[in-house]
């Protein structure tokens, strides 16, 4: 039998988060992403990979709105998002590569701040907040001003801000650039605790490869603007294992050095962090 159910956006369920079709864009005349087809499935963790420069945080901002593509073109929950901006900002929750946490005010007053702008409701408000820092594992910094915060914490605040809104899907770009190897793991249990709970959709870009291998149930890899490879990272490891015979044992890297070529080292390494967050000093 056919389900008829709508959600709220008045969208049946099945709608997946993201559709890419054919998304370009071009920063004068020279293309950013050229040409993207991508489909995001609702509730699953998808990592946009790529070095510096790759694309990701353009397509990332084209799918949220803040970059003008014409209709067509991406679709966030089937919402265009040339043709229905509202519609799709009311399902997202975007944690930026730029610091979006105040120093001067407190865990909660940040968090609070998101959930004014993003037009919680006022009884539910107090609520929501509570809710989204004891998912970041912040309850208890709460009090604190941001700017006493570690880099990890102050990640995790950002995150806070993003979920006060209850999004359907959830953005990070980059969300553990910057982190040590703690701290980049504190972020990612989080994250997945709460996709765990809520179901929500996760789109990550990082240039970490072992991060998308370890968290993400597909990638795609991306370099000068377009994909390169696209699937489960296990898939992708055992097709080039699969190529290249004997005892290899590739990583996610290597398929994407096989996919990108030559090429690979104009764009960057991906440890080679250029715009590294540094977050704790430049918030404090
Ligand atoms: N505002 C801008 N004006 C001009 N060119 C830009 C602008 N933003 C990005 N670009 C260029 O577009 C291309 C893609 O950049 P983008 O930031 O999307 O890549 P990225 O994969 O997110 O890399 P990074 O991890 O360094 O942010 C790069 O060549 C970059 O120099």
């Amino acid at each position: 039998m056919t389900d008829t159910r709508e959600n709220d956006d008045g969208m049946p369920p099945e709608a997946d988060a993201v559709t890419c079709t054919g998304l370009s864009y071009a920063f004068g005349g020279s293309k950013a992403v050229d040409g993207l087809d991508l489909t995001v499935r609702s509730g699953e963790v998808f990592g946009l990979l790529g070095p510096n420069g790759a694309g990701k945080t353009t397509a990332i901002r084209c799918v949220t709105t803040l970059l003008p593509v014409p209709p067509g073109m991406a679709r966030v929950f089937g919402h265009d998002v040339a043709t229905d901006r509202m519609g799709v900002r009311r399902l997202l929750g975007y944690v930026p590569q730029q610091l979006s946490a105040d120093a001067s005010l407190t865990g909660r007053e940040n968090v609070s701040l998101f959930a004014r702008v993003f037009d919680v409701p006022r009884r539910e408000r107090a609520g929501r907040v509570a809710q989204a820092l004891e998912a970041v594992g912040l309850a208890d910094a709460a009090e604190r001003m941001a700017g006493t915060y570690s880099g990890g914490m102050v990640r995790r605040l950002e995150l806070a801000q993003a979920l006060v809104s209850a999004p359907r899907l959830l953005i990070l770009d980059e969300p553990t650039i910057g982190l040590d190897p703690i701290a980049r793991t504190g972020v990612w249990e989080h994250i997945m605790a709460v996709r765990a709970a809520s179901g929500m959709t996760v789109l990550v870009t990082t240039h970490y490869m072992d991060e998308a291998d370890q968290y993400c149930d597909r990638v795609a890899l991306m370099h000068q603007g377009r994909i390169r490879a696209l699937g489960e990272p296990d898939r992708l490891t055992d097709d080039l294992r699969a190529r290249l015979g004997g005892d290899s044992a590739p990583t996610l890297e290597d398929v994407f050095r096989d996919v990108a070529g030559s090429g690979l080292d104009d764009g960057g390494e991906f440890r080679d962090v250029r715009r590294t967050r540094a977050t704790a000093s430049r918030v404090g």
